[in-house]
């Protein structure tokens, strides 16, 4: 089954847009657990079983887990989540980005190593570092576009001079992911929640394009206003949120506390599409 096949089940299956994000940081375990890198699989795999039934996607971070050479447990998580919630897909989260001989080796971690269903990807240099990986057909690749951070600014919305009608970067990234880049339909665009308008922006050039979208929770991103901006078409959007369900308690509750939080984001979320 294609990553979009996957996703579009899970997103009906589980009524939700929501992405469960897997950021584990041990100085933020429950006590139980605080500050063992060791613990890392243990934690992920129980927030992954307590809201396998609420996500439409989950996105570990690789960073989380290459800080502490916890490689062996995020390869033990994917495929934990593979057994445990084979209907929910995987995003790895890697932002890779590389000439295509490099690329091709990022893309085999990905998608051989991991299984992941689909990557994010960083798309400044060019289409010959995407190429690698959509030979993997049926994956996803997710370009960043308008990202959710403040930094984001600085080249994201640049106006590209030397091009006609003179877009900004990001709407220039969206233009290539919705049409020549998107050879065979695998291609989606990540957008932060901190910028619904720029989400509305991105969703009028890509209209039919998955949109993965980070910011709500800790970061603060609308909620309401990025579903809004983002179902404006019938593409699929993912909102994640990561810390503010991973920690929504610092006890031995941590995974009970994951749902509820899991389950009050989802209907916030819902209830924005009414
Ligand atoms: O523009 C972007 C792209 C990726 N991210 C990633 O999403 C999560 C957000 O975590 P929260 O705890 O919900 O803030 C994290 O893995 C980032 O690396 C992003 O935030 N913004």
């Amino acid at each position: 089954m294609t990553f979009l096949d996957m996703l579009r089940n899970a997103a009906t299956q589980n009524n939700s847009m929501l992405c469960v994000g897997l950021d584990p940081e041990p100085t933020r375990f429950p006590t139980g657990m605080r500050g063992d890198p060791h613990k890392i699989y243990d934690f992920c795999a129980a927030i992954v079983d307590s809201t396998a039934d609420v996500a439409c996607a989950f996105k570990p971070q690789i960073a989380y887990f290459a800080a502490h050479g916890a490689e062996d447990q995020l390869e033990r998580l994917m495929q934990h989540m593979r057994c445990n919630a084979p209907q929910v897909p995987v995003i790895l989260d890697a932002k890779r980005g590389d000439i295509g001989s490099t690329a091709e080796q990022y893309a085999k971690e990905a998608f051989e190593r991991y299984g992941a269903d689909a990557v994010t990807l960083s798309p400044f240099m060019g289409f010959d570092s995407i190429e690698p990986y959509l030979a993997y057909h049926g994956k996803g690749a997710f370009l960043l576009c308008r990202t959710s951070n403040p930094g984001g600014d600085d080249l994201q919305n640049q106006r590209l001079a030397s091009i006609e009608g003179q877009p900004l970067l990001y709407e220039h990234v969206a233009r290539l992911a919705q049409g020549p880049w998107n050879r065979n339909g695998q291609l989606g665009l990540v957008v932060g929640a901190t910028y619904p308008q720029e989400i509305e922006r991105v969703r009028s050039i890509a209209p039919t394009l998955p949109l993965l979208i980070p910011g709500v929770g800790a970061q603060g991103g609308d909620a309401v206003a990025t579903v809004r901006a983002g179902r404006r078409t019938n593409g699929p959007i993912i909102v994640n949120s990561s810390r503010a369900i991973l920690y929504a308690s610092g006890g031995d509750d941590f995974a009970a506390a994951a749902r509820h939080e899991a389950l009050r984001t989802r209907a916030v979320l819902q209830a924005a599409c009414g």
